[in-house]
């Protein structure tokens, strides 16, 4: 598998091959071609495309009876099946048989390029390798072909010890995965693991995001729908639930699913069957469900926006991701590792990160989690100018905001410090309150003066903004002698 998405496309019409090598540009995408079954199989065979875009009349072959045979071969790769007017019924056959999406000719590439993207990045998920600390498949630090290849998973504070133990003891199992962490924290990452060490790894892999969908399209989205079902469904679809029997369903954010879907979903974890919108025969599904969620789903429980019941279905086994400010020297680490391999991919010189840079680094709290230190890493390369990353190379204002916090809250604390102290003596009945506070408030302020000019009375004087005069005659008043200064 190559590191840029590729494509291969099976058809024997020039200006689709032709129209697909423009639409995906080289050096971003690498795209195939083929003008005839028995070569298309050679060329999935030799190239191990991410996705395959089919042509369901072929001069050899029905496109129909490749797509079988390309399954056979590597079920994860997504098939997108091509098809004339008039023949949209045997396009949903290819998919009640696995073909990922179908399309009618003629397309604009507005129509199918969504399409492939959304295919490559179901391939991606399913087929880059998501590896773990000592996967005995990536060799060295991170510099084998394979590892440039993987998305390493990187950890080795006791919590992230404590995930991989988990992906390690779940994955094998059949049981439904709970993933929970606060965003980029490595949820996919982790879901995409578990999937490549399960049972099921040569089996489908979708993934569908619950947030990201209306609760109608979402519906057909999972179980599809029935011709005329709804305005627009002018044909039937299948939904995730179909295609991915036997394999693996990743549903990202389920804390955001309506309480309607819910019911809906668990129906189907329940009783592993369905029906399509509008349809009123059960289909037979086997899907294993891992699912994940930013949200306090306990939280959500207790308001009744989530049903308890699904989430105990759901929570067969659970992984607590730690929020990245929580990972100890794993920052260090990470920070490291990120800048090489970027460095690596914007063609910048890449050394070292100097201490004071890793210090305002370790002092954000990246509520972005490893998303964010990765958006902050790159912006920091581009910004660059030497291989040693000095704070002035971090993007526009960033660790100030937490020195600010800091001060702030430093002040919060001062200013509490001497409310409490006036309270006090109110309450011991004290009638020179003023002159007390006003008189430990110059101590401070003409003590710290004198000892950041040496001493010096005039400096002194003029900085803070009395004459040298009256601040002798209040060094006198206080008491404040050179060894106190
Ligand atoms: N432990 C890790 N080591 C290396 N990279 C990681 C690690 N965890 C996460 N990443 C990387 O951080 C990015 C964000 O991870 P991912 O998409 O899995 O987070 P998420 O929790 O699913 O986020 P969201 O809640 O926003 O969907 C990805 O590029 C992923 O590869």
């Amino acid at each position: 598998m190559n590191d840029r998405p590729t494509l291969l496309v099976i058809d024997d019409d020039p200006l689709i091959l032709q129209c697909m090598q423009l639409c995906l540009p080289e050096p971003d995408y690498q795209v195939f071609t083929s003008t005839n079954a028995t070569t298309g199989m050679e060329s999935f065979r030799r190239h191990e495309p991410d996705a395959v875009l089919l042509d369901v009349q072929l001069p050899d072959q029905s496109g129909l009876a490749l797509i079988h045979e390309l399954r056979e071969l590597d079920r994860r790769v997504p098939v997108i099946l091509m098809t004339g007017h008039g023949t949209a019924e045997t396009a949903i056959t290819a998919m009640s048989g696995g073909a990922f999406e179908y399309i009618t000719k003629p397309f604009e590439p507005d129509e199918i390029l969504p399409l492939i993207d959304s295919a490559l990045e179901t391939s991606r998920m399913a087929r880059r390798p998501a590896a773990l600390p000592n996967d005995p498949k990536i060799t060295g630090s991170g510099k084998s072909p394979v590892a440039a290849r993987a998305d390493l998973v990187l950890g080795s504070c006791p919590q992230m010890i404590e995930v991989f133990r988990s992906i390690g003891r779940v994955a094998s199992r059949e049981a439904a995965v709970l993933i929970l962490g606060e965003t980029g924290t490595g949820k996919e990452v982790v879901a995409r693991a578990i999937y490549q060490h399960s049972q099921r790894h040569d089996q489908v892999f979708h993934a569908i995001n619950c947030a990201a969908i209306p609760e109608a399209l979402l519906e057909s989205e999972l179980f599809g729908h029935e011709k005329g079902s709804f305005t627009g469904a002018d044909q039937r679809r299948v939904g995730k639930f179909e295609l991915c029997d036997g394999g693996t369903l990743f549903l990202d954010e389920i804390g955001d699913m309506s309480p309607v879907m819910q019911t809906k979903l668990l129906r189907v974890l329940q009783e592993k069957e369905f029906e399509r919108v509008g349809g009123s025969r059960p289909i037979k599904t086997d899907v294993r469900i891992i699912a994940a969620t930013n949200r306090d789903l306990k939280a959500a429980m207790n308001d009744g926006s989530f049903r308890s019941d699904l989430f105990y279905r759901l929570n067969e086994f659970t992984i607590e991701l730690p929020p990245l400010r929580q990972r100890g020297g794993d920052f260090a680490e990470m920070a490291e590792h990120f800048f090489a391999l970027y460095a690596t991919q914007l063609g910048k010189d890449f050394v070292s990160i100097a201490p004071e840079t890793m210090q305002r680094l370790l002092a954000h709290p990246w509520p972005g989690n490893v998303r964010e230190l990765q958006g902050v890493i790159k912006q920091t390369l581009l910004k660059a100018s030497g291989p040693v990353i000095v704070p002035a190379f971090l993007p526009n204002g960033f660790g100030y905001e937490s020195e600010l916090e800091s001060h702030h809250s430093v002040a919060i604390g001062w200013r509490e410090g001497l409310a409490e102290d006036v309270r006090q003596r109110i309450a011991a009945g004290s009638f020179s309150v003023s002159s007390d506070i006003h008189d430990e408030a110059d101590r401070i302020l003409i003590s710290e003066m004198l000892k950041a000019t040496g001493n010096n009375l005039s400096e002194a004087s003029s900085r803070l903004g009395i004459s040298r005069p009256t601040l002798r005659s209040r060094i006198r008043a206080l008491g404040l002698r050179p060894d106190t200064m």
